[in-house]
């Protein structure tokens, strides 16, 4: 996917400037940047869920989104909120469940699963729509740090093994060298793309 985007505004407020994003599968990209810098507008506009933009959003890929709230389906069983919204076969949704450790769990509702499990089935049913690239909005935030720590190293797993791409929107800088990722900065006003300096220890 590539992303050649000449401006974003709400309103009046121009939010993000002139800038050019491009992605392929087996690559992996985290966006850094403080909060309110426009990291979750960016990542909505190359999910297409945000068209009101200037410039042009190109490629054929498959994209899959990780949000920080694990956007399940309350009244559905966890293998359902697999099964249905990605229509895969309830085997790959088992396997992928045993994957993320939530094997056994697959009758269980999302009211009687921690926040963790939540979103360890979140990203089973992402990695379920067999993405060429994955976009993530802050999927590790208000975890615990092992529960973190261990979401972190699952995702890095099923991105190795699917070859699937990465669009990391993160403000914690270690992630992205956790994950393999390649970290930009959203900064400036209207915001722009920079490259990153290397975090510390990497
Ligand atoms: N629907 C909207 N209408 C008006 N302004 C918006 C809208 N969505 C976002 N904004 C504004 O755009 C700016 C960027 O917001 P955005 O959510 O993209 O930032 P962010 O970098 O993801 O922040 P955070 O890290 O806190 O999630 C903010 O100033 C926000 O108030």
């Amino acid at each position: 996917m590539r992303l050649d985007l000449t401006e974003k505004h709400f309103a009046e407020r121009k939010v993000l400037g002139a800038l050019v994003l491009q992605v392929e599968r087996g690559q992996r990209i985290a966006v850094l940047g403080p909060s309110g810098i426009g990291k979750s507008t960016l990542l909505r506009i190359i999910a297409g869920l945000d068209r009101e933009f200037s410039g042009r959003l190109s490629g054929e890929d498959r994209l899959a989104v990780v949000f920080q709230e694990p956007t399940l389906l309350p009244w559905r069983r966890a293998l359902e909120n697999i099964t249905i919204p990605t229509g895969c076969d309830p085997a790959l949704a088992r396997q992928l469940m045993g994957e993320v450790g939530l094997a056994g769990r697959e009758g269980q509702f999302p009211r009687q699963m921690s926040l963790g499990q939540q979103r360890r089935l979140a990203l089973a049913r992402a990695f379920a729509a067999r993405p060429d690239i994955l976009l993530m909005d802050e999927p590790f935030a208000s975890l615990d740090a092992e529960t973190a720590a261990r979401m972190i190293d699952l995702t890095a797993a099923l991105l190795d093994r699917s070859g699937a791409g990465l669009i990391l929107v993160t403000h914690d800088a270690g992630e992205p060298a956790r994950l393999g990722a390649s970290a930009v900065t959203l900064s400036g006003q209207p915001a722009r793309l920079q490259q990153a300096p290397p975090s510390p220890g990497v």
